[in-house]
């Protein structure tokens, strides 16, 4: 063998921290260290390469975000469009597979159990250090890795009284206390830090979407499912890659999220990014830089285009700087996926012009052949799924009723029943809607998704005459309503855990079938949604919002209903196959 680059094998990070604690309890401080900073080194390395790997392979095996090919189907195994993607899919995994090699060596030896990765978490490797440090003098040592272990711990008592106890020493700096593993991206973020200048946030959002990127590569690559390879798994080839690229999606749609959150704190930054150019608007103001401030401003207003304080802002700067140049400013380019309010989406009522709180109605959300293409989806389903056309509608003897859930769709994808394109449009547009409704409504926690449907309802032409029931009666979607008394009751059967709802249109072509808002008389409408392609009604799925479907009287009428909620122990089956 010529190839020395192969016999290369770092070590793994779990060996060289079990090693440490070893060494802790025979008092042998020296390997401690050595061993402990060599782990916290590795598992960095491990990540970095596996960043880096996964990028170059991605490059050079791109498939973009379109699915090439001409969709003829296979029956039973998918589409020749769906083959050629997983042939990509398996290229990439490849390329990636010996890219690491060469960099970490096998890079089954740097799996580690969920214990290991735990204790990194936790950061228990500093809790070790600080003592080790402590041991042989090294203070400025044992004061950063205290307060980095703190940092992730903050009911740690133990070591809050170790660094109050640093802070009296004479011969311990403020600046010791530093944060060991702060991501760069995060550190210039904490509550006070408005005075900061402009230049720190500009390097912020510049290591935001570094990390963005990195978080996104790091979802690629070959995965393992409980510890077998791809060519071992046992089920069938083409349902292990669906299963494996559905996990990519969930894992890059995590990613948001993910960003956002940091050790020691139970809930992701609210609003992470928007706030970024919110505080960079504000420094630029502060040091009289007008033309950069429109830009944040516009950026910012991107993800919360009725805000009001930072349309004001905007106002004003125009005016300082002159209207007719500041028309000329446009927002800030913001990656796809991490900006989800485009420009062409536009808020078409508000909740006061719905009379109501917690209602809002947008337009634009997805484009006419996304529509086209669900709608197809949705009638292939029920073809290949549940007979033709559906079944009598739970709700009114005149209409026909179809419906696929998102499990449903990705099984009916996976056996090759409908294009895996169209599961996949369903999922990313039911995904677009989430993060539209998480950001309108300035939520201060993630969104889940607790259930997707995509219904339609067909009129039953000879049953339309003296009709006069609903096409779905007034409900609550989280309790149960007693009209008579004016009541919702919030007990289960109810689905007491959606916490909001939201309802994208899929058409317009039938008659009848407009959404209505009611009182809690379940007779008194406040307003009406007429439903057409790209439109969504957004609304809090408690009893403040009384809603139901007038008689659909005629044609076809689609629209992918979905419910959220803020408790992740309710989310969805589908998107919670977990990954890492
Ligand atoms: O399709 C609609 O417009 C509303 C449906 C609805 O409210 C529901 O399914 O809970
Ligand atoms: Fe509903």
């Amino acid at each position: 063998d010529t190839n020395l680059s192969s016999h290369f094998v770092l070590e793994p990070y779990d060996f060289l921290f079990d090693t440490a604690v070893e060494a802790y309890y025979k008092g042998d401080w020296l390997t401690v260290i050595l061993n402990m900073e060599k782990a916290l080194r590795n598992k960095a390395t491990v990540r970095s390469v596996k960043a880096q790997c996964r990028m170059s392979c991605a490059n050079r095996t791109s498939f973009g975000d379109r699915l090439a090919g001409l969709g003829v189907p296979i029956p039973g195994s998918g589409s020749v469009e769906d083959l050629g993607f997983f042939q990509k899919i398996l290229k990439r995994a490849d390329c990636v597979n010996s890219c690491e090699t060469e960099k970490l060596g096998s890079p089954t030896m740097h799996q580690v159990t969920g214990e290991v990765q735990l204790e990194f978490s936790k950061r228990t490797p500093y809790n070790y250090l600080q003592v080790a440090y402590f041991k042989i003098n090294k203070l400025d040592k044992a004061v950063a890795a205290a307060h980095t272990f703190y940092q992730a711990n903050p009911d740690h008592m133990e070591m809050r009284q170790n660094l109050e106890y640093y802070r009296m020493m004479a011969g311990v700096k403020e600046e010791d206390f530093k944060d060991l593993e702060a991501r760069t991206h995060m550190s210039y973020y904490s509550d006070d830090s408005f005075g900061l200048a402009a230049k720190h946030f500009e390097v912020a959002v510049d290591e935001y979407f570094t990390a963005d990127k990195e978080c996104r590569a790091l979802c690629e690559g070959a995965y393992n499912y409980d510890g077998y390879n791809y060519m071992e798994y046992s089920a069938d080839l083409f349902q292990a890659m669906t299963d494996h690229y559905l996990q990519i999606l969930n894992c890059k749609q995590h990613c948001v999220v993910e960003l956002a959150s940091t050790a020691g704190r139970d809930k992701p930054f609210e609003d992470f990014l928007p706030s970024h150019f919110n505080y960079l608007q504000f420094s630029y103001y502060n040091s009289e830089k007008y033309e950069q401030a429109i830009e944040c401003a516009r950026t910012f207003l991107l993800f919360h285009p009725d805000d009001e304080v930072m349309n004001q802002n905007l106002a004003y700067y125009s005016a300082v700087l002159g209207e007719d140049k500041a028309k000329t400013i446009s927002a800030r380019q913001v990656q796809s996926g991490v900006s989800v309010l485009h420009d062409n989406i536009k808020v078409t009522m508000t909740p006061q012009q719905l009379n109501g709180s917690q209602r809002v109605l947008l337009d634009g959300v997805i484009s006419d052949d996304e529509c086209r293409e669900l709608q197809r989806l949705s009638n292939a389903a029920a073809l290949k799924g549940d007979g033709y056309r559906g079944r009598p509608s739970p709700h009114s003897p005149s209409e026909m009723f179809q419906g696929v859930t998102v499990l449903k769709a990705v099984k009916l994808g996976q056996e090759g029943k409908v294009p895996l394109k169209s599961t996949r449009l369903f999922f990313d547009l039911s995904e677009k809607v989430r993060k539209v409704v998480e950001s309108y409504f300035h939520l201060e926690t993630p969104l889940y998704f607790s259930y997707s449907h995509l219904v339609c309802r067909s009129a039953i032409d000879e049953k339309q005459e003296e009709r006069k029931d609903l096409s779905h009666p007034v409900h609550v979607d989280n309790c149960l309503l007693v009209s008579e008394i004016n009541e919702c009751i919030k007990e289960p059967p109810a689905y007491t855990h959606r916490d909001y709802s939201a309802i994208l249109y899929l058409n317009d072509d039938f008659e009848g079938g407009d959404f209505i808002f009611t009182e809690l008389d379940a007779k008194t409408v406040t307003a009406e949604v007429r439903p057409q392609c790209g439109r969504v009604v957004g609304f809090g799925a408690g009893k403040e919002n009384p809603h139901g479907v007038r008689a659909v009287t005629k044609g076809q009428r689609c629209a992918v209903a979905l419910w959220f909620t803020l408790d992740p122990t309710h989310e969805e089956k589908v998107r919670t196959i977990s990954v890492d």
